[in-house]
């Protein structure tokens, strides 16, 4: 086991012509499991590879357990990889394909076989030693590769999307696995994902990483526990990315500046309260104010709402999305309902931003500390 700590770690391809990761601090403590999240393309995985040592650094260092790691080959850093394509020797049988990384190392015979059966222990593979991967189904195969990594004893384990395979129930499970497996091992883990509910239910931290925008100091967003990162985003990136659907956001500007809660004008006239402190800002600031779509309430008699015009129902048993026309949002905003029953098409509907719930942004995304949100623990 060992801490990960990455020091203004930046990376180029074509001899700095095409900068994919600027700047990024991250300090991974001993036994934790930290997600990585971003869109398509943001460089979740090239940060991955540099601490595996399977991308080069183009600048910045990398430390594991305090050794500097920036020109330690792959195989010396004792780090363990399970990727999204299982990768198995298709020739080989589940205790065979387990154990081929420490026979190739040299490793005592003894030892391999104690560690091999350890592994399948773990994983519930006992029963399938001598099976080749044909014959497993894609679950029991990921199970193999996350057993070869287990074999190795490694410091720290590296995900690359391992479930990304799986069909929707299999995902769950192997989830709930994983999740227990790191709380067996306490292995420092660092994981990369597309599902945000893969990051929010097995991550310790969570690390949020946007595409990198020319001018700008860096990619890394925020990072933080996934409660923290859900009720206190840093900024419009991270409150867009976290959660589904999306937060909604409405343009409009400051009308009064307060400590507690500030008066927003929105650009169709609409006045608003915002559970936010902006101090910093002056009247007539231009802001965002944003609400997520499980926040806001349908049909109501309260004040701190605007009117919207419903264009169309999902309608998905347990709840039902509303997504609504408002003359300050380009695309639609999203309501979640419990029951859509009365919510005709093209009909006008009050929507109320309950004020504790609400966000409040400056004009570069940056988001006002909000004052009576939920403790995160
Ligand atoms: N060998 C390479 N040469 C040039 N550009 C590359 C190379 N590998 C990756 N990139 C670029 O680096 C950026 C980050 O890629 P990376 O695969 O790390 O993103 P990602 O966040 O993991 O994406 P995804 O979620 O789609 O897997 C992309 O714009 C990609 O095109």
């Amino acid at each position: 086991m060992a801490e990960v700590k990455l020091v203004n770690i930046s990376k180029s391809y074509d001899q700095g012509k095409n900068w994919v990761i600027k700047d990024v601090n991250l300090n991974i403590p001993n036994g934790q499991f930290v997600a990585f999240v971003g869109p398509s393309g943001c460089g979740k995985s090239t940060l991955l590879r540099m601490v595996c040592g399977l991308e080069e650094i183009s600048s910045g260092e990398m430390f594991i357990a305090g050794e500097r790691v920036n020109d330690m080959p792959p195989n010396e850093r004792r780090v363990g990889m399970v990727f999204q394509s299982y990768a198995l020797y298709p020739h080989m049988s589940v205790i065979e394909n387990m154990a081929f990384g420490l026979k190739l190392a040299k490793a005592d015979k003894a030892l391999v076989n104690e560690r091999v059966q350890e592994a399948a222990r773990i994983l519930q593979l006992e029963a399938l030693l001598d099976r080749k991967p044909k014959a497993m189904s894609g679950g029991q195969r990921q199970r193999v590769a996350i057993g070869r990594s287990i074999v190795q004893h490694p410091r720290v384990f590296l995900f690359d999307e391992p479930l990304s395979n799986l069909d929707v129930a299999l995902r769950v499970q192997m989830r709930q696995e994983l999740s227990r497996l790191h709380t067996r091992l306490k292995t420092t883990s660092i994981y990369v994902t597309h599902d945000q509910v893969e990051a929010m239910t097995l991550a310790d931290q969570i690390v949020v990483l946007s595409p990198l925008q020319p001018g700008a100091k860096t990619n890394l967003e925020q990072v933080g526990k996934p409660l923290e990162l859900y009720h206190y985003p840093a900024n419009m990136f991270v409150a867009g990315f976290i959660g589904s659907p999306k937060m909604n956001f409405f343009d409009g500007f400051i009308e009064k500046i307060d400590k507690e809660e500030t008066i927003v004008k929105l650009t169709t006239g609409e006045v608003l309260r915002a559970n936010a402190n902006t101090e910093r800002a002056k009247a007539g600031d231009r802001v965002v104010l944003g609400i997520r779509p499980e926040d806001a309430l349908a049909e109501t008699d309260e004040g701190n709402a605007v009117e919207g015009k419903v264009e169309a129902l999902e309608r998905l048993g347990a709840e039902s999305f509303i997504y609504m026309s408002h003359d300050t949002i380009r695309e639609h905003f999203i309501v979640r309902v419990e029951d859509s029953r009365h919510r005709a098409e093209g009909t006008k509907m009050k929507i109320e931003l309950p004020v504790q719930l609400c966000h409040l942004f400056d004009a570069d995304g940056k988001a006002f500390r909000r004052t009576r949100a939920p403790e995160v623990d």
